[in-house]
């Protein structure tokens, strides 16, 4: 029978199908966060239970963590206990922890890819809902339930019910100026924010082939924010050229090996999906969100949609924003760039690229927060530091930081801010704040015009 990229990786992983019912899927790589790890430890210590397989587990500290002095102890108790307790469990499990101040830390999201530790053909989980990133590589990666983590503890594998097939392609030749976020901030803004529920997603087509690594993790990130369990773009050149070297990726001969694997990792031609859709790249322009969910999104020069539904006039009126008003010009205080998105190097090129020789608006508060310590590092190898800093933005240490208001990096209520992060809802970047998604470029640009601002008419 002819297969899907993710029948072949998902049908390699099942350790028993139970008939009529789920199957126990066996996990490569236990990512884990301090937040939803601590209930899980627990109930394993309750029950007595010892974790299984700890050299599969990577742990890292990240949404709690500051950006700021990060030698120094955490301020904020409840985040110092978390981030106390996430160290002690690693060390009684002997898992490792990649904890703040160690050169590999970062968002969960960031640093396991950029060390090597996601690999195509793996299924990967972690208590954290864009582990659907780890896509990107061709991997089946998706976000569980604390009682998962439980159960992945003991048993390295879950139980999970077969997700049905779903494939997005994108074809024909992106505009000028369009990134990888525009890309799926415009695909959720036509399927909307439940197309993908109980699906799986492929991304197929040239537009993904001809993406980066960084680029297809973006998109794969914000498959959650379009319902589905996750989503998968098949491994290519791209992918060995990017995994090859890493820290924990095969080396030598067993990399060849494992490459001649790789490359049998794509959907055959003929196999059969559940639900299927298909786009032009030529449609695809700049994008951002007007309201409080990731698929009320319109392209820059656009204008919100005048046909409100009940729940759309709630949105707009948290956004402060009317049906039919177009947002280019309206003026911004806050923009982040940043977030398990858009916090990979890539992002802080094209931002700096756009950004060089020019100064923020004086309204503006510009933060930069880079997702890992190693993007931090490169960073300021490129010198793109000092392209931050004379240009007047904050350039901070890695984390979750602003994309959710789980530290001290908050929006105050009432501000907009243009953000380079996944999720618009209510209150999600600091009570009563306004977020607008958008890519870093556009993040870039409106802290330089102080308002919303359509680069795309300055490029040639
Ligand atoms: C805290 C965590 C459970 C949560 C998630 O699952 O996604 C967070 O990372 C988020 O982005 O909202
Ligand atoms: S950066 Fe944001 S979306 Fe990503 S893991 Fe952290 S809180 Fe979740």
């Amino acid at each position: 029978m002819k297969k899907t990229l993710f029948d072949k990786i998902w049908d390699s992983h099942v350790v028993e199908s139970i008939p009529n019912g789920p199957d126990i899927l066996y996990i490569d790589k236990h990512l884990i966060h301090e937040v939803t790890s601590p209930q899980a430890f627990n109930e394993l210590k309750e029950r007595n239970i010892p974790v299984f397989r700890s050299e599969r587990i990577v742990a890292t500290a990240d949404h709690n963590t500051p950006t700021e002095n990060q030698h120094l102890p955490v301020k904020d108790l409840l985040s110092r206990n978390q981030l106390r307790e996430l160290s002690q469990n690693c060390e009684d499990n002997n898992i490792t922890l990649y904890g703040l101040g160690h050169p590999y830390n970062g968002i969960v999201h960031v640093m396991a890819p950029e060390l090597g530790i996601t690999q195509p053909g793996m299924t990967i989980v972690c208590g954290d809902s864009h582990t659907s990133t780890h896509g990107a590589f061709g991997t089946i990666a998706f976000g569980i339930g604390t009682s998962q983590v439980a159960q992945v503890f003991a048993s390295q594998c879950v139980l999970v019910e077969k997700p049905k097939k779903l494939r997005v392609n994108v074809n024909g030749k992106l505009r000028k100026g369009v990134l990888p976020k525009d890309v799926i901030l415009y695909l959720i803004s036509k399927l909307g924010t439940n197309s993908g529920t109980g699906y799986f997603c492929e991304y197929a087509g040239n537009v993904f082939e001809e993406m980066s690594m960084e680029g297809r993790m973006t998109v794969c990130n914000m498959s959650i924010e379009m319902g589905a369990r996750g989503g998968l773009i098949a491994p290519d050149a791209t992918t060995f050229e990017y995994v090859k070297g890493r820290e924990f990726a095969p080396k030598g001969e067993q990399f060849e090996k494992m490459k001649s694997y790789w490359e049998t990792l794509k959907t055959d031609e003929d196999a059969e999906f559940d639900k299927e859709f298909s786009f032009d790249a030529e449609d695809i322009e700049p994008m951002i969100t007007y309201g409080t969910n990731p698929g009320m999104g319109i392209k820059i020069s656009g204008a919100i949609p005048v046909e409100a539904g009940k729940s759309d006039t709630k949105a707009l009126k948290y956004m402060g924003f009317k049906p039919g008003e177009s947002l280019l010009e309206k003026p911004i205080n806050y923009i982040f760039i940043g977030s398990c998105t858009n916090s990979r190097i890539e992002d802080f090129r094209m931002a700096a690229s756009y950004i060089k020789g020019k100064r923020k608006a004086d309204n503006v508060n510009a933060l930069i927060v880079p997702g890992s310590r190693q993007v931090a590092e490169q960073i300021k190898a490129e010198g793109l530091h000092t392209v931050f800093e004379e240009a007047g933005f904050v350039l901070r240490q890695p984390g979750c930081s602003a994309c959710l208001a789980m530290n001290d990096d908050k929006i105050p209520e009432g501000e907009y801010c243009v953000s380079t992060s996944n999720r618009n809802f209510e209150g999600r970047q600091g009570q009563g704040s306004r977020t607008i998604l958008a890519s870093p470029l556009t993040a870039a640009a409106t802290a330089i015009a102080g308002k919303l601002f359509n680069y795309t008419e300055s490029l040639n």
